[in-house]
């Protein structure tokens, strides 16, 4: 949980003025513009400076890239100017803190987890990222690497340093989000496929739900443990 910081809702892969009006109107913190081009979420970057220009100074902008350049980022920062950047794809500790210092903003990066070994790299990243996003890793045949629905074993997170601060995401859903909060105690929460109606096609209830279940949750553990 964490430590004193508001708790953080993200919802990602918005691509509509209407669901990101969703969104904002559900409250969420941070929204994500999705530009990997395999992805049913993906925004051309006019589409996203028109979602930008709705959504600046009433949430955080997440630009998500996959496995960018330095030079391709840093364009993409300057061009957008999105308040931080989520990395989600093969990045090393060094790839990710050269990509954050082009961008000049804060970064996440996320991590895939399905097996207990897999948080052994969690710690390399600390210093690298402002924030690390523990994901399910994508299936063996999968044409993007996030986004697919699935959920890992949130049990796993018992074996993580209990000072590490992390947002969970990972076929997270307005029924499930909750009960995951309880189990991991995150800093935050994202999704994506979670409260679509179809792959890339976000739904406002769902979004709105999900938002209200978190929340809920979060403040019932944060009550727990100020109690
Ligand atoms: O959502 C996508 O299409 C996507 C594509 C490429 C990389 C990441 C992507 N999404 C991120 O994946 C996780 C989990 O998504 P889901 O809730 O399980 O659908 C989330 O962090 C998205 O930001």
């Amino acid at each position: 949980m964490s430590n004193g910081s508001p708790f953080l809702t993200k919802i990602c892969g918005l691509s509509t003025p209407e669901t990101l009006e969703a969104a904002l109107a559900a409250g969420a913190d941070m929204i994500g513009l999705n530009f990997h081009p395999r992805s049913p979420r993906y925004v051309t970057l006019e589409r996203a400076r028109e979602l930008a220009a709705i959504a600046r100074g009433k949430t955080e902008i997440v630009a998500l890239v996959v496995d960018w350049s330095e030079p391709q980022a840093a364009e993409l920062a300057a061009a957008l100017k999105p308040d931080w950047f989520q990395f989600h794809g093969r990045e090393t500790p060094e790839q990710t803190a050269a990509l954050r210092r082009a961008v000049g903003r804060p970064v996440m990066k996320a991590l895939g987890i399905a097996t207990a070994e897999d948080l052994k790299a969690v710690a390399a990243y600390r210093e690298a990222a402002d924030l690390i996003l523990l994901d399910a890793k994508p299936p063996k045949d999968a044409a993007f690497p996030g986004g697919h629905g699935k959920p890992f074993d949130w049990a796993l997170l018992a074996g993580l340093d209990p000072s590490q601060r992390f947002m969970l995401s990972g076929g997270l859903d307005p029924a499930n989000v909750a009960h995951a909060i309880g189990i991991t105690r995150p800093a935050g929460v994202d999704v994506s496929s979670g409260v679509e109606s179809a792959p890339g096609v976000k739904d406002p209830a769902r979004i709105a739900e999900f938002i209200a279940s978190a929340r809920k949750a979060a403040a019932a553990l944060q009550e727990g443990l100020t109690a």
